[in-house]
């Protein structure tokens, strides 16, 4: 042990200051040296040999000290004089790095490891009052390139750097932590680790707040994203195949709209019966607007390519029927899981569970979901403001599909068309900003289809002809017209049309003109 010399700081005039010596902290193998460098004594407080962490102003005279008591209590002595982080005194203004424990010893011991050249500092309040710390030192921090936060590996050490962090401008906080086992840098210090110390220092990450990703990680991301695959319409809509790049995809949802009446509901069930034949996905198929039945019945329908449900309802008692029914529902994907799942739920639905039943169904293997009609689920809560629920209900679906990389095929109506045009049912392709409700749909949707017909058209054939229109498509921004679909009343199928403008009346009439118009 020696005791302070002329060496050593003078006080600043506080006559309670404690004098001490200089002596190496044996447990913790802080050396004499180091323990001069910071000024860190041993001295008598009230008859009992105590470790004091000095704290010095710029012009090096002592200000105010901290007691380490056995109870981790550290009464201080003039501790209002505290200006700055602990050891701050020490070292140049900026520089290329400094270090930030979160502990006096912990500051000896990193210091130490570093032979006492290199910027260290320690908070003066512990853990919880880290933030405070910071900020108060924040000017003389930034000088320097960067902060390497080197708290302790528990909990409040941890808080405190989640604090710390989004104090420091972008690009100037490291972080870093003792390895696993260890909680500090004095602990690394007593177990003849320095070794560590300085691995923990130079492997410092850089803080990024969450969700930031640059550089290799960027190009990692790319090659480790397993390759979007697009699942084809139907053939009778080629032109869609080609505007959407492709059909539809995982992660993605998109949204038919059209006038009432014209054909939604079939199309979604047309595209349910194809992908039940082309791909290996389960589907939901969640109709709010007619009972299971209707839905069951609907897909048994185009399956068997007659309208039963129209014109022949003795067909329910056939094996035809029976056997279609059995191909549906009765088919499982190689799990055993049912290829269809029908939701029951006529006429309303809260959008809670409607959340937790995409969820549960996603559970039972469901890839492929249809939702008819997003008006329905919105319309549950009138007092509510519609635009605020369907925001709502359009960002939480959003999100699903991403969350549970899964299709969600929606069906939204359309609000009433400005007075004075043509109605939608007479014919009038509606624009994004005809879908009723809110911006949520179009902004939120990956792609957003039209179908429009002229209902009241001369001819048959272009009174059931639809045309699907791609209003919007994230993927290729292609826009515009794509198919005509032709409805065959005697079928119920859809099969591919021709554009009803080019169909002359004339032409529909003429019994001789071969099927061609
Ligand atoms: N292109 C078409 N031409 C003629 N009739 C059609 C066409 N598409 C569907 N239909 C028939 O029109 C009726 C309404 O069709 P669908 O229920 O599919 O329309 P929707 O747009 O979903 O209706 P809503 O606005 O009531 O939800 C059904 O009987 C259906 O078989």
């Amino acid at each position: 042990m020696e005791s302070i010399d002329d060496e050593a700081p003078r006080t600043a005039g506080s006559s309670a200051l404690l004098r001490g010596s200089y002596t190496a902290l044996g447990k913790r193998r802080i050396t004499e040296e180091t323990c001069r460098f910071w000024s860190y004594i041993q001295a008598d407080y009230y008859g009992n040999p105590r470790q004091i962490a000095q704290y010095l102003s710029d012009d090096r005279a002592v200000v105010a000290q901290k007691i380490r008591t056995p109870d981790k209590e550290f009464p201080w002595i003039n501790h209002k004089a505290v200006k700055g982080l602990y050891g701050q005194w020490l070292w140049r203004d900026g520089g290329k790095q400094v270090v930030v424990t979160e502990g006096e010893i912990d500051a000896l011991s990193v210091s130490q490891t570093q032979q006492n050249k290199w910027p260290v500092v320690s908070l003066v309040n512990g853990a919880g009052n880290a933030a405070k710390d910071i900020t108060n030192s924040l000017d003389w921090l930034l000088k320097f390139e960067k902060i390497i936060l080197f708290f302790d590996n528990d909990e409040a050490g941890r808080k405190a750097v989640n604090e710390v962090k989004k104090l420091l401008p972008p690009g100037k906080c490291w972080i870093t932590w003792a390895p696993e086992g260890y909680k500090d840098a004095s602990d690394l210090l007593q177990a003849g680790m320095s070794a560590k110390i300085s691995d923990a220092i130079w492997g410092a990450k850089q803080y990024r707040p969450e969700g930031i990703v640059s550089g290799s990680k960027i190009i990692e991301r790319l090659k480790s994203r397993p390759k979007v695959t697009s699942f084809a319409y139907p053939e009778i809509m080629a032109l869609l195949n080609f505007m959407t790049g492709g059909g539809i995809r995982f992660g993605e949802l998109d949204t038919w709209t059209s006038g009432s009446g014209m054909g939604k509901t079939t199309i979604i069930k047309t595209l349910q019966h194809h992908y039940f034949e082309t791909t290996p996905f389960n589907q939901a198929l969640i109709h709010l607007e007619e009972p299971l039945e209707d839905t069951g019945d609907d897909l048994i329908a185009i399956r068997v390519g007659k309208r039963f449900t129209v014109d022949d309802p003795d067909f329910k008692d056939t094996p035809e029927y029976q056997k279609a029914a059995e191909e549906l529902f009765l088919s499982t994907d190689d799990q055993g899981a049912p290829r269809f799942q029908l939701y029951d739920a006529f006429g309303s639905m809260e959008d809670d569970s409607l959340y937790s039943v995409i969820r549960y169904l996603h559970a039972m293997g469901c890839r492929i979901f249809w939702l008819d009609h997003l008006s329905i689920l919105v319309s549950e809560a009138p007092g509510d403001d519609e635009r605020k629920r369907i925001d709502s209900i359009m960002h939480k679906l959003k999100s699903l599909t991403v969350e549970l990389d899964i299709y969600i095929g929606l069906i939204s109506h359309l609000r009433k068309p400005p007075g004075g045009g043509k109605s939608f049912e007479n014919g009038a392709v509606p624009t994004l900003d005809d879908l009723r409700g809110s911006g949520g749909i179009k902004q939120l949707s990956n792609g957003v289809f039209a179908i429009s017909r002229d209902q009241q058209a001369d001819s048959d054939i272009a009174k059931n002809t639809s045309t699907v229109s791609v209003l919007k498509c994230r993927k290729t921004g292609r826009t515009g017209t794509a198919d005509f679909l032709l409805f065959e009343d005697t079928t119920g199928r859809l099969v591919k049309g021709v554009d009803p403008k080019s169909i002359s009346t004339d032409a529909f009439d003429n019994e001789d003109n071969n099927g061609e118009y």
